[in-house]
């Protein structure tokens, strides 16, 4: 398939972008350039919700757990219901696996398109007006059209994404994504109701001088870790850590930076979870130029075992991150 990456201006509407990349394609069908506006569609809603959460009731845990023992705020429910209901409608989605649900959501339909979905990223900055996002991946199922999802088809190697993206819902509204042609980001206008293209072709600053961790788990972390956040002190890098994954992870893409959350004591597998925010933030960042890696391995490479699989993250600039596993050596 020629990848021809014909730049689009400034301004564009996500509609067009989509439109004007599909065609750039022989063999595009439609039915991925659809997900994504069903994605962008759900992320509109959510944004609309997060920015009137205090407003309708809509902030504080809801009372019950998640798979993953987490307290569910309100917001993470609510996303999950976005974007699981656009998905269904949409019709180009088969399966969906979320942060906030145990097993995977069959959709028993014609569609073709796996969906990893972390619908509210960052959900302990909800209350304290934070930015917060959504991360998404999408595979294409393996099994016949039309017959049932199989684990196999949901725990597939991220290198096998055949689009990742996250929404960044901050001091502006963001949409980024690669169906691995680059990196592109568009800015939303609510009052208009469109994305439009605001950061063409991404690509992550080869080295930085920014190291986002939870030092609180500093006594926790291993040796290597330890060693590696000296190093960035000795090296008088800033310490920056918003506490939520892709706003600390959208900064270093822009800025240059490296953002690690490592095996510690208390969850000796990492925090974050490997099908619905390491993998997609990988695709993204080694498209934009940059490395993921689980501190021995490219996460990308990892085969999935289960659903919500936990690994440590080191992501970010090319250098950082070779220079923070290197400490395992
Ligand atoms: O409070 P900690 O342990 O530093 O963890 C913060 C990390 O956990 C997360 O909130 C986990 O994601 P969820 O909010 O989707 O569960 C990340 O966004 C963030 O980077
Ligand atoms: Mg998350
Ligand atoms: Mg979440």
């Amino acid at each position: 398939m020629e990848d021809s990456r014909i730049a689009l201006p400034i301004g564009t509407t996500l509609d067009r972008f989509i439109k004007k990349k599909q065609d750039e394609f022989q063999y595009a069908t439609g039915e991925l350039s659809q997900l994504l506006r069903d994605i962008a569609l759900a992320g509109k809603v959510v944004n609309r919700e997060i920015n009137k959460a205090g407003l309708i009731n809509i902030i504080g845990p809801i009372g019950s757990q998640n798979i993953q023992g987490e307290d569910q705020q309100k917001l993470d429910v609510l996303a999950n219901i976005r974007f699981i209901r656009a998905l269904t409608k949409g019709g180009e989605a088969c399966a969906i696996v979320s942060e906030e649900d145990e097993e995977i959501t069959d959709l028993q339909n014609e569609g073709k398109y796996v969906i990893a979905i972390d619908p509210l990223d960052g959900s302990s900055n909800i209350d304290v007006n934070v930015s917060v996002g959504t991360i998404f991946s999408v595979y294409r199922r393996f099994t016949p059209v039309g017959t049932p999802i199989t684990k196999e088809d949901v725990l597939q190697k991220g290198q096998e994404q055949v689009a990742a993206g996250y929404l960044l819902y901050g001091s502006s509204t963001m949409l980024v994504y690669t169906t691995g042609h680059g990196v592109n980001g568009f800015t939303y206008e609510a009052s208009l109701g469109e994305y439009f293209l605001s950061h063409p072709d991404m690509i992550i600053p080869e080295d930085g001088k920014i190291y986002s961790i939870n030092e609180g788990g500093y006594n926790g972390f291993e040796k290597p870790v330890k060693d590696y956040v000296e190093y960035c002190k000795s090296n008088s890098m800033s310490a920056r850590y918003i506490g939520s994954l892709v706003a600390d992870f959208h900064r270093n893409l822009l800025k240059g930076g490296i953002y690690i959350y490592p095996s510690t004591e208390a969850s000796p597998a990492g925090k974050l979870r490997l099908l619905y925010e390491c993998n997609a933030l990988a695709f993204i960042v080694e498209q934009a130029g940059g490395e993921a890696s689980d501190g021995r391995r490219r996460i990308l490479e990892i085969q999935p075992e289960e659903f919500h699989q936990r690994v440590p993250l080191f992501i970010g600039s090319k250098k950082m991150v070779e220079k923070a596993i290197s400490f395992y050596n």
